[in-house]
């Protein structure tokens, strides 16, 4: 079979039942409000797809593209915009969709960027969060999972762009 080499970490239905738990939230916490969901490409596009879809509230979605990692494991540090917003911000709530918080680099990139535009108010989603790499902190008010210091792969998070299509959350053995 194809992806043996990977060993799951969280499982598609672990991961399905925290992100409704996390819609459910969500949606308590943005009722009335002009909610936006900023999805930060590529990695979160499979979590926030998911996401939304247990938050039962009249929302938008945006996509931010960002690159720091290449084809490596480690953050270059250097976080690159690849692909703008197309609309305003200003006056909305927006809710940064992140796959993963390691080093903190991204989104404290992202926080920076996105309060010059004035929003009312900025908060971070995010599924995974490896504290034992962190270089910045970084808020993170919606978290799915804290995951010990392994490069994980799957549920759109990839290696050199593979992986993204794995159903779980895993770590590449070595084979
Ligand atoms: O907290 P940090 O150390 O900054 O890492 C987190 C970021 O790294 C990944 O993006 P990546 O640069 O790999 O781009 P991708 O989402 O297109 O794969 C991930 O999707 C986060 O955006
Ligand atoms: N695929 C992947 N991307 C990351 N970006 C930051 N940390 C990680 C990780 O553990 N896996």
């Amino acid at each position: 079979m194809v992806n043996t080499n990977v060993r799951t970490l969280l499982s598609a239905d672990e991961i399905a039942a925290r992100t409704r738990e996390l819609g459910a939230q969500i949606t308590k916490e943005y009722a009335g409000r002009r909610l936006v969901l900023v999805c930060v490409l590529k990695g979160s596009f499979v979590f926030t797809a998911d996401l939304m879809r247990h938050i039962d509230l009249p929302l938008r979605v945006e996509f931010l593209g960002v690159r720091s990692y290449g084809e490596g494991t480690s953050s270059t540090g250097v976080v690159q915009i690849t692909q703008d917003l197309n609309q305003p911000i200003e006056g909305d709530d927006v809710l940064i969709v992140e796959d993963i918080v390691d080093t903190g680099l991204t989104i404290s990139h992202l926080l920076q960027l996105l309060r010059t535009r004035m929003p009312s108010s900025i908060k971070v989603c995010s599924l995974l969060h490896k504290p034992a790499r962190s270089r910045v902190e970084v808020p993170i008010h919606f978290l799915g999972f804290t995951i010990e210091d392994k490069f994980v792969v799957g549920y759109g998070l990839d290696w050199a762009e593979r992986y993204r299509n794995l159903p779980f959350i895993g770590v590449v053995e070595a084979q």
